[in-house]
């Protein structure tokens, strides 16, 4: 069953998140001298930003020098790009964080050709798999209004990436949300990681919630994600993105 909680308030909302991170992050701290977390790109930065850094009771609970942060999906552009997820991470958050406070960050090469070859691609998602470690603590992730998650897409078209069971990072073209050329966490690093959890905030999410958790429709990745691992998948959501849902059993 996954776990899903709703808020009618913003802050409320960025709370319970932080504090549910935190959480995770100590039980990974008490086996392990490091939190393995991957972030997500989109509207979930903002969030982290609110939780972690900006949220001044939880700010000083998070030991940033022991995160191995990595990332769910990447968009194939130069970090600096402004389609970066990596480039939205690092101003939105650790270039927020005092100067001394030294993260762990594994992100894309992008050293490597970003030309749009295939090949190249390929490339691009192999390597970033190679520095992937195990398992993941917890993989953060966000839901895009078409049910999308990480950069695995709906839809017979992309449903190559939703089929990968042996590559653990997959490259996405055509994606159709710009930019075109993605890499993307594939299935089996959700199955291995510890625990999953997803944020969807506003209106634009209505009706994917509504097919999401009414309509269970498992041809959406995160309906799919909820079926196969509801039993360590959270949802934080507010009460605009949950409107029109109806279920109470999830
Ligand atoms: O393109 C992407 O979109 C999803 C969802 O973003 P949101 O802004 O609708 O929350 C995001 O989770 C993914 O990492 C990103 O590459």
């Amino acid at each position: 069953m996954v776990a899903v909680r709703v808020f009618s308030e913003r802050t409320a909302l960025t709370h319970q998140l932080g504090e549910f991170i935190v959480r995770k992050q100590d039980e990974a701290l008490l086996k392990n001298p490091y939190f393995k977390v991957s972030i997500s790109g989109g509207s979930l930065i903002n969030a982290l930003y609110d939780c972690l850094v900006a949220d001044k009771t939880l700010a000083p609970k998070v030991e940033w020098t022991k995160w191995q942060v990595y990332f769910s999906d990447e968009r194939i552009v130069p970090l600096t790009h402004n389609d970066s997820n990596y480039g939205t991470f690092k101003k939105d958050v650790l270039d927020k964080l005092p100067s001394a406070v030294q993260v762990s960050v594994h992100h894309m090469d992008d050293s490597l050709p970003l030309d749009g070859d295939a090949q190249s691609n390929n490339k691009i998602a192999a390597e970033y798999e190679q520095i992937l470690p195990e398992s993941l603590d917890l993989v953060l992730l966000g839901c895009g209004p078409d049910g999308h998650t990480c950069s695995l897409f709906p839809g017979e078209k992309h449903q190559y990436l939703l089929r990968e069971t042996t590559k653990r990072v997959a490259w996405c073209h055509d994606s159709p949300k710009p930019p075109s050329d993605r890499i993307t966490f594939t299935l089996p690093v959700l199955k291995e990681a510890g625990a999953l959890c997803f944020v969807a905030e506003g209106s634009s999410k209505q009706d994917i919630m509504h097919d999401i958790f009414d309509l269970k429709n498992e041809q959406l990745p995160t309906a799919l994600i909820n079926k196969l691992y509801g039993g360590k998948t959270s949802w934080f959501v507010n009460d605009e993105a949950f409107a029109k849902v109806q279920t109470q059993t999830f």
